[in-house]
């Protein structure tokens, strides 16, 4: 592996005035000189980018770059052996992973992960359900406020699988649905906990062209109701079609950042993926 011994000094002076993307004022999320280990790996090795609010950014690289830890260091799944990671201004890191997605991030995963005996609302209506304010007595007691949040949170989820294509499979138990209905319904679940950061973590995996096409779509959607999307993806054709700005990791470190156009034409990035057809699933 080439990555960068861990006990080498962090980037001073010049490099961190190269380093523009932490000193962004409009950052809405920086990682910042992030490392993160496990054991002997170096999973993240002094990374650091920013997302800025409404952009639709993606993080690719080869298989085992870091991309996965570094969503799971995001939503609190795995605390940085070093560096910062700040959302809207405040250190996230430390924080438990429903704090984070009560603060405004959240995810889905690379493998299907719904509840698979209750149906599709019922699933949705998990994701509101973290926004509810009641206390567990006035639930229990099905106080007014209970009621009206559970209808609310009923609504909502109702216009969420509108709005991701799949509202007529409501009342299906989630198992039932096609493998490409579980992933929009993992969208749609994510979104029930109203976020300003979604991150997606392959979501066109194992899509066909026309699935991939409408996933295209909709990701542009829910960038138009104004939350910010951060997309780790496989699919070349994909993330160039549809992000803004691209971080591109190898062996854990940083090797490029720009626009789709710059990274493609990275001579890092393109050795990075040499063998690797552009349109690789
Ligand atoms: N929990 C863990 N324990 C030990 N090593 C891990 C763990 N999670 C990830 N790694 C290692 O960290 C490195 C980065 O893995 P990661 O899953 O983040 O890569 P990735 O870019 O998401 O890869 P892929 O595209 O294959 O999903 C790999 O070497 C991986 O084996």
């Amino acid at each position: 592996m080439n990555a960068r011994p861990i006990d080498e000094p962090a980037p001073t002076g010049a490099d961190q005035i190269l380093d523009q993307g932490v000193r962004d004022p409009d950052a809405l999320l920086e990682v910042d000189h992030v490392t993160l280990r496990f054991g002997g790996v170096v999973a993240l090795n002094d990374v650091s980018f920013s997302l800025r609010k409404g952009e639709i950014f993606g993080l690719i690289g080869p298989n085992g770059a870091g991309k996965t830890t570094c969503f799971n260091a995001m939503t609190g799944v795995y605390r940085p052996t070093s560096g910062a990671i700040r959302f809207q201004g405040q250190s996230i890191v430390g924080k438990k992973k429903h704090e984070i997605t009560r603060g405004g991030i959240a995810r889905t995963f690379q493998n299907v992960r719904l509840f698979p005996e209750m149906t599709a609302l019922e699933n949705v209506m998990v994701g509101a359900d973290a926004h509810h304010k009641t206390s567990v007595i006035s639930a229990l007691f099905r106080l007014p406020r209970h009621w009206q949040e559970e209808r609310s949170g009923r609504e909502r989820s109702l216009e969420l699988l509108e709005f991701v294509g799949i509202r007529r499979r409501a009342g299906d138990v989630s198992r039932n649905l096609s493998y490409g209905e579980q992933r929009r319904l993992e969208i749609a679940r994510a979104l029930a906990t109203n976020p300003t950061l979604l991150c997606l973590d392959e979501p066109a995996a194992g899509f066909n062209p026309a699935e991939k096409a409408e996933l295209l779509e909709l990701i542009r959607r829910i960038r138009d109701t104004g939350v910010t999307v951060l997309l780790i993806e496989h699919d070349m054709r994909l993330v160039m079609g549809v992000t803004d700005r691209i971080v591109v990791l190898e062996f854990g470190k940083k090797i490029a950042e720009g626009t789709p156009a710059e990274v493609r034409d990275n001579p890092a990035v393109i050795a990075a993926y040499l063998g690797v057809p552009t349109d690789a699933a």
